[in-house]
């Protein structure tokens, strides 16, 4: 018999989601003959029964499209008056829904293996681009940021060599330094500061002073959560997200006088921002969603409540909510001392 089911998108949004629900839909409607809606702006829509119909002409030409089409937010599914596993269960039957697709990163998935727990029907995609969901080997988005913060570390080196001054690009990762690592390798970074490995403003001056006794101009690539070896927290000015989480952003603008006042190098901070999360995904980002994508109905049509779908290798495989998070991927010590020894 055919199904319906609800695609959601949560959290912080990611080149790719588009790709995912596209997906979903077309192998969902040609393979199974499954019906889908969306849920506008993430638990909201699932919370207060807001949808749009999905189908094959609605995700047309969408795998190349940045954002989301269903809007996303921060807004928790069991938030006070409405939210609540009996609320939505609910809202699912009014609807006819047979089963939630939730795309979205680890609070999206905290958020599912709770509702899972509370008996609803759920099943999820994982999405960041900070890369730092276990379980998966890479997240859709990644690779997106990851050639939008070389591309600006190849820029700001033009301009860098051109006043020989000390360049320093900030770029996101609350909690891992994926981006960073990897943009800084490609761009050839001669620093790179990421939130797993604190460094001294003492190490950091020394590796600038070298690069430009060599004559050339020092670029240091620092992520969001970066933190000084003093720090007990990373650096946020900017008030409490819609989760009541600090809102990261700025420590290169901290970093940049810093490394000018102690080295003498004229220094300039950019903070590339949500310029990493916007536009068109990468072929290696549309390949991995639309995968997800259509792995997630097969998941749905087996009745796989409270896994998500996953990259292993370059296999599509089915793991639970709670084996996803039970690790945060962080950039492991010995893959940062492999680049760490050519600093400078
Ligand atoms: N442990 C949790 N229990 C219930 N809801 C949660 C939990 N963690 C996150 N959420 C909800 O899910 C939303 C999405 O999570 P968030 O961390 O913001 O994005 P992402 O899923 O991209 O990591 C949060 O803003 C919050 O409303
Ligand atoms: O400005 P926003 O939307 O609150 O989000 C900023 C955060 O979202 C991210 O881009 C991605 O995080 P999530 O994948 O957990 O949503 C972080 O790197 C950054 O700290
Ligand atoms: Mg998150």
């Amino acid at each position: 018999m055919a199904k319906r089911f609800g695609i959601l998108t949560s959290g912080g949004d990611c080149p790719g989601l588009n790709a995912v629900i596209r997906g979903a839909v077309l192998k969902g409607e040609t393979v199974y003959g499954h019906e889908f809606v969306g849920f506008k702006d993430g638990w909201y829509g699932l919370v207060y029964g807001d949808i749009m119909e999905l189908n094959r002409s609605t995700v047309r030409g969408l795998s190349h499209e940045g954002g989301t089409i269903l809007g996303t937010s921060r807004f928790g599914p069991y938030q006070e008056p409405d939210g609540g596993a009996e609320n939505i269960k609910k809202v699912m039957k009014n609807l006819g829904i047979d089963g939630v697709i939730a795309i979205g990163g680890e609070g999206t998935a905290s958020a599912s293996r709770r509702l899972y727990e509370d008996g609803i029907n759920i099943v999820g995609v994982p999405k960041t681009i900070d890369n730092d969901l276990d379980a998966t080997d890479y997240t859709f988005g990644f690779n997106t940021a990851v050639e939008i913060a070389t591309e600006a570390i190849d820029r700001l080196r033009t301009t860098g060599n051109s006043h020989k001054r000390c360049m320093v690009l900030e770029v996101m990762g609350r909690h891992a330094g994926w981006i960073a690592l990897y943009s800084g390798i490609a761009g050839g970074a001669h620093a790179i500061l990421i939130p797993e490995q604190p460094e001294s403003l003492d190490q950091i001056c020394a590796w600038v002073t070298h690069v430009k006794n060599r004559g050339r101009a020092p670029m240091v690539v620092v992520a969001e959560g970066f933190k000084f070896p003093d720090m007990g927290e990373a650096y946020s000015v900017k008030g409490l997200d819609g989760f009541n989480r600090p809102r990261l952003g700025g420590i290169a603008e901290v970093l940049a006088p810093l490394i000018e006042e102690r080295t003498g190098i004229e220094t300039r901070a950019t903070v590339l921002g949500h310029i990493q999360r916007g536009g068109v995904p990468t072929a290696f980002d549309r390949v991995l969603a639309t995968r997800l994508g259509m792995a997630i109905t097969d998941l749905c049509a087996d009745k796989g409540w409270g896994k998500m779908v996953a990259l292993n290798g370059t296999d599509i495989v089915r793991v639970d909510f709670s084996d996803a998070l039970a690790n945060q991927k962080s950039v492991p010590a010995d893959q940062y001392q492999e680049i760490r020894v050519i600093f400078g």
